[in-house]
């Protein structure tokens, strides 16, 4: 129960809520308790009538007809308190639910890069979602049930006890072993059903990944092995499913059994003591309302017992994460006004999940309203600058200034509100295309949205779909060319009108006209803003300030074009063999 505790915080929150559901738990059970009383009353009117001890009707019927109405009556009145009681402890589940999802949220949100690289999507949705539920079957049914159980069993024990003490021994000692069979059954009903899901779950996304790719599959030819790979998995599925419907059928019969046996002994102990005139016959009919009243409750302690066994496991996965601390924390009090002077000291960064050094002592010093471009080969680093930049990453050696000052001593936040950052894969959310560009600037007009993506050049494609700006993207709406994709994003960044423009080979799906016109535009608009393009493309970084040429981790060139294209040298010769291919 230890990991449990993490929820006592919620359950404060939440007192007046449980202990009001609490009280109307205990009081319906009181009412659900007199009908076996009234009934076993009613009976003994009727019996005393039969053996001749009473011999006025009229006083019979009156009896039985208020015994009727008041049976009636504690009916309406538990039927009532039991709709309070699951409107206050269950909606108390829901709001704790509602509480615990949002604080893994949010904490999912404050984690690293690193964080998400090492776990995989799915394991994060799964703590988001499965076992929180799970942990709410804790919260909720299992704590009702279990004072449910005990109230009716207080009560009913005491009440059944003062009547027969020797026959209320008798029939509850079927109650433990039907508890503890109930308890494996749950427990293995669980194991069965979780390897279930993971079926289910490898099913879906084995599915949801072929259609993703049917592209290729057609291309390829692959249909027939992806059909038979289908249909392996969802035999083993089926299997699975099976070994579980097995476990399951167990159950009900199980507990008919078990009822069958308490009925047997009440009839059979308890007629015993009839015959010999120590209990009456309403005493046993009592007891036989009374044993079938208290099995579903009983049966419930196994059930809540393997509840409380997967909460406390969910709980645990779930607090693994909780319990992760942000590496890249906020550590400034006061909003930070940048104006995007950036500086490198001989930075080194390695990843060190991979080990890789992929900076390797990078000095330049970027002054603010002017253009960086890095160049390099593939792997050289170039993202890794920005992402350092961004302190999504914080660096392991050197210094990393901004407005000449650390960047971890920055407010966070500022810093990132005053990027604009073009990724090298454009992600675009299923959303509108507008939404899409307003990510960059919630409050944006619709004049500003056109005019973002007036100057990112997408303007015209947008306005070639039928819905313009209000056409919706990826699954749930039509898909974007690569080209169009990293436009939008530009658009996006634009419209954020941020001191510090981060563009990651951003341009490399578009054709060298287009790029070219985004370029211009991007010359009047980055008139004071701290601009770095990384490019593969000479056409790209010629009119940078500065540019720098990376090699694995080490700046290996640097100055502007003009200098560049004169100095023998990784530049000049990519330059050279762009210019042969735009010629040929
Ligand atoms: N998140 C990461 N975890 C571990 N290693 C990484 C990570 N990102 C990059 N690397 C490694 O760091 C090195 C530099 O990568 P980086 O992405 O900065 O290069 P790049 O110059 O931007 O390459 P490209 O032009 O292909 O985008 C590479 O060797 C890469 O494998």
């Amino acid at each position: 129960m230890k990991e449990l505790q993490h929820l006592n915080k919620y359950f404060f929150k939440y007192k007046w809520q449980i202990i009001i559901g609490i009280l109307i738990t205990i009081v319906s059970k009181i009412f659900l308790l007199f009908t076996p009383e009234l009934i076993g009353s009613s009976i003994d009117v009727v019996n005393e009538y039969l053996q001749g001890e009473v011999s006025d009707i009229a006083t019979v019927k009156k009896e039985l007809l208020i015994n009727i109405v008041y049976i009636i009556g504690a009916a309406l009145i538990t039927g009532i308190l039991t709709f309070f009681m699951r409107q206050t402890i269950i909606n108390v589940s829901r709001y704790i639910e509602y509480d615990l999802k949002n604080e893994i949220y949010k904490h999912y949100q404050v984690l690293p890069l690193k964080f998400y690289k090492n776990n995989r999507t799915g394991d994060l949705m799964n703590r988001i979602s499965e076992d929180v539920g799970r942990v709410r079957m804790y919260v909720g049914p299992a704590i009702m049930y279990s004072i449910n159980t005990i109230t009716l069993f207080a009560i009913s024990i005491g009440f059944m006890y003062k009547q027969a003490p020797l026959l209320t021994l008798y029939t509850i000692i079927p109650l433990p072993i039907l508890s503890f069979i109930i308890y494996k059954l749950s427990k293995e009903i669980h194991k069965r059903s979780t390897i279930v899901q993971q079926y289910l779950s490898h099913l879906s996304s084995s599915t949801q990944e072929s259609f993703s790719g049917i592209s290729i599959i057609k291309a390829y030819g692959l249909e027939t092995i992806t059909s038979k790979n289908f249909h392996d998995l969802s035999e083993t599925s089926k299997q699975k499913q099976l070994n579980l419907v097995k476990v399951n059928a167990f159950f009900f019969p199980m507990m008919i059994l078990l009822i069958g046996i308490s009925n047997l002994i009440v009839i059979y102990v308890g007629g015993l003591q009839y015959i010999h005139g120590d209990i009456s016959l309403g005493v046993i009919t009592k007891f036989i309302i009374y044993v079938n009243m208290l099995t579903w409750p009983v049966a419930t302690v196994g059930w809540v017992t393997s509840i409380v066994q997967q909460a406390e496991a969910s709980q645990k996965r779930i607090n693994e994460f909780l319990k992760i601390t942000p590496e890249i924390t906020n550590t400034a009090q006061e909003p930070s006004n940048i104006i995007g002077d950036i500086e490198f000291k001989n930075v080194h960064y390695t990843y060190n999940d991979t080990n890789i050094e992929a900076l390797k002592g990078i000095s330049f010093k970027l002054e603010h309203g002017k253009t960086l471009a890095i160049i390099g080969k593939t792997g050289s680093g170039k993202s890794t600058i920005l992402d350092l930049i961004g302190r999504l990453y914080d660096i392991d050696k050197g210094e990393l200034l901004i407005d000449q000052k650390p960047i971890d001593k920055l407010h966070l936040t500022s810093l990132r509100d005053s990027i604009g950052y073009v990724p090298q894969d454009a992600f675009l959310f299923s959303d509108t295309i507008k939404n899409n560009i307003k990510f960059g600037k919630e409050d944006a007009t619709d004049q500003e949205v056109i005019q973002a993506a007036k100057y990112a050049q997408v303007h015209n494609n947008i306005m070639g779909f039928s819905k313009g700006y209000d056409t919706v993207l990826g699954e749930r709406g039509i898909t974007l060319s690569g080209g169009q994709k990293q436009r939008i994003s530009i658009a996006r960044a634009i419209i954020k009108d941020p001191k510090i423009l981060l563009f990651d080979d951003s341009l490399s799906a578009v054709d060298t006209e287009t790029e070219e016109q985004i370029l211009k535009h991007l010359q009047d608009l980055a008139q004071g803003k701290t601009t770095i393009i990384v490019s593969h493309r000479v056409s790209s970084v010629k009119n940078a300030d500065q540019i720098i040429v990376l090699d694995d981790g080490n700046i290996v060139q640097s100055g502007n074009h003009e200098s560049l294209i004169n100095t023998d040298g990784y530049y000049k010769n990519l330059y050279l063999k762009q210019l042969s291919e735009t010629n040929q």
